[in-house]
């Protein structure tokens, strides 16, 4: 009988900016192979420390994190790609003063992969960056260029994607259509974890999410769960069931 690995388990993960003060607080998380996840939660929670800490970007105090069964608790961000793991950040996630096919080049240059092996593949996927190799990647609009943050991550093969906050700053036809993208992704093999800000679009794309309150996991479950769940129905999504209506009446 083969059993498959999570492709990540987080296990009560303290990690933060400056010694003596963890953002997150004893977070757990586990990311099935295949599955959509998404971090929800409100503003400050430590969704973007969270996904960074498994990044390797924010120092971690305590806990693990295992990818596919192999702890990658220390290893250093600019090695997660060589274990599998590629992360998109939220901002600055291109080279805007190189153009679309340099910001491809230079991720497969990183891999020390053959250029053409690994670019024709992801020209396929995104047959409008195959079009706009030339262009600047400062001159792509907000869609595009984060079409183009996640291509260059996955130039790295990786086996991972996290992306934090994929939707910031795009009007909702964009939203759609980068997700629409990483659904894309995720058939082709890849597990997915992303940060969202963005409730309603991010338990229609997910599998499963987490809700992270002050640096830990409060509510999980399937996004049908949770959008059953009359605390995220009133918090996130502006509906009030009549549970909730009755009790803010009384
Ligand atoms: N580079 C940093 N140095 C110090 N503190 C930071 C840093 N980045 C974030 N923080 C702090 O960590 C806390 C959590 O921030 P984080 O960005 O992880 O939350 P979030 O849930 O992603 O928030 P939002 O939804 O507003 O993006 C905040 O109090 C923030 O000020």
């Amino acid at each position: 009988m083969t059993t498959t690995l999570p492709a990540l388990q987080v296990e009560s993960l303290e990690a933060g900016y400056e010694p003596g003060l963890s953002i997150v607080r004893g977070a757990s998380l586990t990311v099935q192979t295949g599955e959509i996840v998404a971090v929800l939660g409100p503003n400050g929670a430590g969704k973007s420390s969270f996904v960074k800490a498994v990044a390797g970007l924010v120092p971690i105090t305590g806990g693990r994190n295992l990818l596919f069964g192999r702890d990658i608790t220390k290893t250093p961000a600019h090695r997660m790609v060589f274990e599998g793991l590629a992360f998109v950040p939220q901002t600055e996630n291109v080279f805007v003063n190189l153009s679309v096919g340099e910001n491809l080049e230079l991720a497969a240059a990183l891999m020390k992969a053959d250029r053409r092996e690994r670019l024709d593949p992801i020209y396929a996927m995104f047959p409008d960056l195959a079009r706009q190799q030339k262009f600047l990647a400062g001159q792509l609009s907000g869609g595009q260029r984060q079409m183009l943050a996640v291509a260059r991550a996955l130039i790295a093969r990786p086996q991972l994607l996290i992306l934090d906050e994929p939707s910031a700053g795009l009007s909702p036809k964009l939203v759609e259509q980068v997700f629409a993208k990483l659904r894309e992704v995720r058939d082709s093999g890849i597990t997915v974890l992303l940060v969202e800000q963005n409730v309603k679009a991010a338990l229609a794309l997910a599998d499963r999410a987490a809700i992270l309150v002050e640096g830990r996991e409060r509510i999980v479950g399937t996004s049908a769960e949770l959008l059953d769940d009359e605390r995220i129905a009133a918090l996130y999504l502006g509906r009030h069931t009549g549970k909730q209506a009755a009790k803010e009446t009384t």
